[in-house]
Formats: structure tokens, C-alpha cells, sequence
């Protein structure tokens, strides 16, 4: 018997639903361990597999989606054919509904989402993508360690050609804001908190705005290539862009938003995208 490992493998960015916190958007790095014995090569699975395959079932099974606890009182599923529907009540924001391709709404038999309860569901589904030597396969999932402001933000991307389209995927990730090429922590963790669990819209996919049992509600929806989204969320959990909402014009905002306070100043600010990618702009 032998164990291969592979750390870091790849990076689920996604939103789950939460009974407290609402609408969250993740970034967990995977690392995967494969128990088995040696092939005719010598070897568990070959790392080129390993990356290929099951990074690719990973990524095919929760990347770029919106995660649901389905054994939770507060959801309710419900499916329409190749059409998925899940809403969330809460006393605190009211009702979060999302309307998808079924693809893009990921129910989880549990009753709260974690890396634990994650872990069993990624760990069944890689069982069939790996050959008859390999007895096991292990994950462990995991945020990164970050040490300066983050926060965490849903969106969809309706004009992306992949699964970035999706209306409620959503990511973790560290801010960094420099004024006058002095790192600013105060100001990079002002905006942290104003966008801690938040949903960023671009106003241009707002279909209405309502308000229904002392809730205002704001409507989203498009049509993209996988299909049709639609989501209704408590306006206090959104922010409002007249842009779409790239990290590189997520980076463009903040800049000239800080730069209002500090017109005399260099504004520099590195916005992330969820693990090691982002986009730097200046104002
Ligand atoms: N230049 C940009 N490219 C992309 C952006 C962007 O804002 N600017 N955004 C996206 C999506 O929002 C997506 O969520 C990015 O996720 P990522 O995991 O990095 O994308 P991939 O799936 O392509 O990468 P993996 O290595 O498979 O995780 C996409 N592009």
C-alpha cells in the first residue's frame, strides 16, 4: 500500500446558502491523498491525472456554484426539469431566492455547509474517477490563511463564457490598499466590513425592486449561455456597481471610491480574486 498527496490541487470558489450569515461566497484550497497500490508504473495515479481528472471532477462537481444545505428547516428546494429553485427564509433578511440551471445550485444532505460536511460529498464523487488500484481518496478542504482585510462576495458574470455566468457564485478574498504607496490596513479593512457576505449587482440586471413583509427585496436576472438565473436578495445584503462586476473593475471601483475621500492622494488598490489572482488599479 502506498499514498500519494498532492497539496493545493486546485481552488473551489463558490456561495453557499447559511441560515445566519445569508448569501457567502468561498475560496477553499483542496488537498487531495490517494491510497492504493503501485500500477505497472510504479506509481498510485499518475500526477498528470491526479491534476487533470480529479481536479477536473472537483471543479465539475462544486466549483463556481451555489451550495445549499438541503436538510436545513430554513431551505426550500425545488426542481423544474433541467430548472433548479432553492429559497432560504431567515427572520433577519427574509427570503433569498435563486432560480438556475440545475447545474448551478448544489443541494448537500446536511444541515449546515463546512469544509467537513463538504469533504464526504467531494470524496464520493472522486471515487468513480479513479482507477481500480487507488482504494482511497482523501480531501481536505480549507480557507486560506490571510492575514490582512478580506471579505467575502457573490456575483455572476453574465457575459463570461464559462461558469463565471452563474448569478450566485462567490469568493474569498484579501484586500489590499496603498495611499500614496503606503499600505493603508485601515482603509483596506474599512471595505472588508462594508463587504463582508455581500452580493454585488450590476444595476443593469436588476428586474425590480419590491418590498413584501418589511423586507426591500432587489430582483436580478439574465439570460446566458447555460440558461436563464435569477435572484432575489435583500437589498441591505448588496452593493450596487453601474459596471459589470470583473475584478478588474471591482478593483477600478474601489479606487476611485477611496480616491473621493483622499483627492489629493495616490490611491493603489489590489483586490482578489478568491486564492493568488486579482487585479491591481490606481486613482
Ligand atoms: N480577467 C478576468 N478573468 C476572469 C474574471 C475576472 O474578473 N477577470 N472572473 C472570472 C470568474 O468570476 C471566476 O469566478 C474566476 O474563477 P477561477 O476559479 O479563477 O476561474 P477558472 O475556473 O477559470 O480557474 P480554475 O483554475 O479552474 O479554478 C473568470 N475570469
Amino acid at each position: 500500500m502506498a499514498s500519494l498527496f498532492v497539496e493545493q490541487l486546485t481552488v473551489i470558489d463558490f456561495s453557499y446558502l447559511c441560515p445566519e450569515r445569508g448569501l457567502v461566497g468561498e475560496s477553499w484550497l483542496v488537498d487531495v491523498v490517494l491510497d492504493g497500490s503501485l500500477n505497472e508504473q510504479g506509481m498510485v495515479f499518475d500526477f498528470g491525472n491526479v491534476k487533470k481528472d480529479i481536479k477536473q471532477a472537483i471543479d465539475s462537481t462544486i466549483d463556481h456554484t451555489l451550495v445549499v444545505p438541503s436538510k436545513s428547516k430554513a431551505i426550500q428546494l425545488v426542481d423544474h426539469g433541467d430548472i433548479r429553485e432553492v429559497m432560504l427564509e431567515t427572520s433577519q433578511n427574509g427570503i433569498l431566492h435563486c432560480q438556475a440551471p440545475s447545474a448551478a445550485i448544489v443541494p448537500i444532505p446536511v444541515d449546515v455547509i463546512t469544509p467537513s460536511t463538504l469533504k464526504a460529498v467531494v470524496e464520493e464523487h472522486l471515487k468513480s474517477v479513479v482507477p481500480d488500484n487507488v482504494d482511497s481518496v482523501s480531501v481536505n478542504l480549507y480557507p486560506q490563511s490571510i492575514q490582512e482585510a478580506y471579505y467575502h462576495y457573490s456575483h455572476g458574470l453574465k457575459k463570461h463564457h464559462g461558469d463565471c455566468q452563474r448569478i450566485a457564485h462567490g469568493h474569498r478574498s484579501p484586500l489590499k490598499v496603498k495611499l500614496d504607496g503606503q499600505t493603508s490596513p485601515q482603509l483596506a479593512s474599512q471595505w472588508a466590513k462594508k463587504w463582508q457576505d455581500i452580493y454585488l449587482v450590476t444595476e443593469a440586471d436588476i428586474l425590480d425592486e419590491f418590498e413584501n413583509k418589511g423586507f426591500r427585496y432587489i430582483k436580478c436576472g439574465y439570460q446566458a449561455p447555460q440558461g436563464y438565473f435569477e435572484l432575489t436578495i435583500n437589498k441591505k445584503c448588496c452593493y450596487f456597481f453601474q459596471t459589470d462586476t470583473t475584478v478588474e473593475l471591482i478593483a477600478q471601483h474601489l479606487a476611485q471610491e477611496i480616491k473621493k475621500d483622499y483627492p489629493s492622494h495616490q490611491v493603489t488598490v489590489h483586490a482578489y480574486e478568491g486564492y493568488k489572482k486579482g487585479a491591481i488599479a490606481t486613482a
